[in-house]
């Protein structure tokens, strides 16, 4: 039995390959490299290299390496640009979801793990927000996840996989034993742009809006560590395969930290100073959403190692100091 891991190449789905891979548990990537680094993979890990969308392709990926379950990661991710391009959203998203989903139940696939986000909930009038709150997503990004979850769910009724979907809030940090990290080198993210400016690679950080309805005017998220994140879908998948039934699950810790309280945090924890700029809002961002967290903790048993803010800085900095190495040689 084996995982296909679309998008292992990246930063999220490569933290599950060295989790399965920790559990003693085989997986296969398939990744176009299109954001994502072959040098990420362990390498006694099979990378088929090409598009979620290629039909043969996939179905013979899962065939040959006898795949009774995927974990669907491969996705374009950026909030802003989502904004720009919408319709290159929908195709990389939500048709190509479709097509994968198609060539995965043809396949015999029988259990689905599904990256989602927290950008399904748009501007929830209450935070922590639950999983059954109605979805209402606010950008292209959010809405071309959300109809990814409906096409799986009404494709999981007809064709008899099930499915874990998980929707992340925000994700950061890196393998604890340096093996893996945020690595696109154009990162939006904030703590991958924060750490990059505390290491002097960036000259400044702009914070988006400071004046939004919240305590200090910044913008209020949830930080979930990469490697519990990558747990939660190991336990998904072992809820699945000893034939637990199909959820719907938000990753996240339960508490929110504002954009300026983040910048301390890397400040402080690197030690170094740099600029700040408050600049205007950008595009597409909600004030404020933090994750209803207990479902997944009663219904997998999964139990978060890494909820610290300052620790999952430290890990951004040890990684960030890394990848300037590697770029160096
Ligand atoms: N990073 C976050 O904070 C966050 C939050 C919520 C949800 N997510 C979701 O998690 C998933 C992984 O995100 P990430 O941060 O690891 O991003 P990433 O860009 O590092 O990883 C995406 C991977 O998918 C590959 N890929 C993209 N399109 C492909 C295609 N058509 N065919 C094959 N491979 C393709 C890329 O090469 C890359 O390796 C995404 O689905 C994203 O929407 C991420
Ligand atoms: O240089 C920066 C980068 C970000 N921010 C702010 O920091 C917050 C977090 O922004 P990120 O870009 O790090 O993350 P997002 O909240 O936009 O989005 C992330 O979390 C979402 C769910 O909350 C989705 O899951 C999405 O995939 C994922 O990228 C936002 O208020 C943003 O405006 C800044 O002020 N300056």
């Amino acid at each position: 039995m084996s995982v296909l891991v679309t998008g292992g190449a990246g930063y999220i789905g490569s933290h599950m390959v060295l989790a399965l891979q920790d559990a003693g548990q085989s997986a296969v990537v398939l990744d176009d490299l299109s954001t994502g680094f072959d040098w990420l993979l362990p390498p006694e890990v099979k990378l088929v290299l090409g598009d979620v969308a290629d039909a043969a392709l996939v179905g013979q990926a899962i065939r040959e390496n006898g795949c009774d379950a995927l974990a669907h990661f491969a996705a374009r991710i950026v909030v802003p640009d989502s904004v720009a391009d919408p319709l290159g959203y929908y195709l990389a998203n939500t048709v190509k979801t479709r097509a994968l989903i198609e060539t995965a139940v043809k396949a015999g696939v029988k259990h689905v793990i599904f990256s989602s986000t927290a950008a399904v909930y748009g501007e929830p009038a209450t935070v922590p927000v639950p999983e059954d709150l109605e979805t209402s997503p606010i950008n292209p990004y959010g809405r071309s996840k959300l109809m990814s979850e409906w096409m799986i769910e009404d494709a999981a009724r007809a064709h008899g996989f099930t499915y874990v979907i998980l929707r992340y809030f925000n994700v950061a940090g890196a393998d604890p034993r340096g093996r893996s990290g945020q690595s696109t080198p154009n990162a939006t993210h904030l703590i991958k742009v924060a750490t990059q400016a505390a290491l002097g690679q960036r000259s400044h950080l702009e914070v988006f809006g400071t004046d939004y309805p919240t305590p200090d005017g910044s913008c209020l998220r949830d930080y979930i560590q990469v490697s519990d994140l990558a747990e939660a879908h190991r336990v998904a998948l072992d809820h699945l395969r000893s034939g637990g039934e199909s959820l719907t699950l938000n990753c996240g810790y339960g508490r929110g930290y504002s954009v300026l309280e983040v910048v301390d945090v890397v400040k402080r924890v690197s030690g170094r100073d740099f600029e700040v700029r408050l600049s205007p809002r950008r595009a597409g961002d909600p004030a404020r959403i933090v994750a209803g967290a207990d479902r997944i903790r009663t219904r997998l048993g999964w139990t978060p190692r890494h909820d610290d803010l300052e620790g999952i800085v430290r890990q951004a900095l040890d990684w960030e100091a890394a990848l300037a190495r590697r770029n160096r040689h």
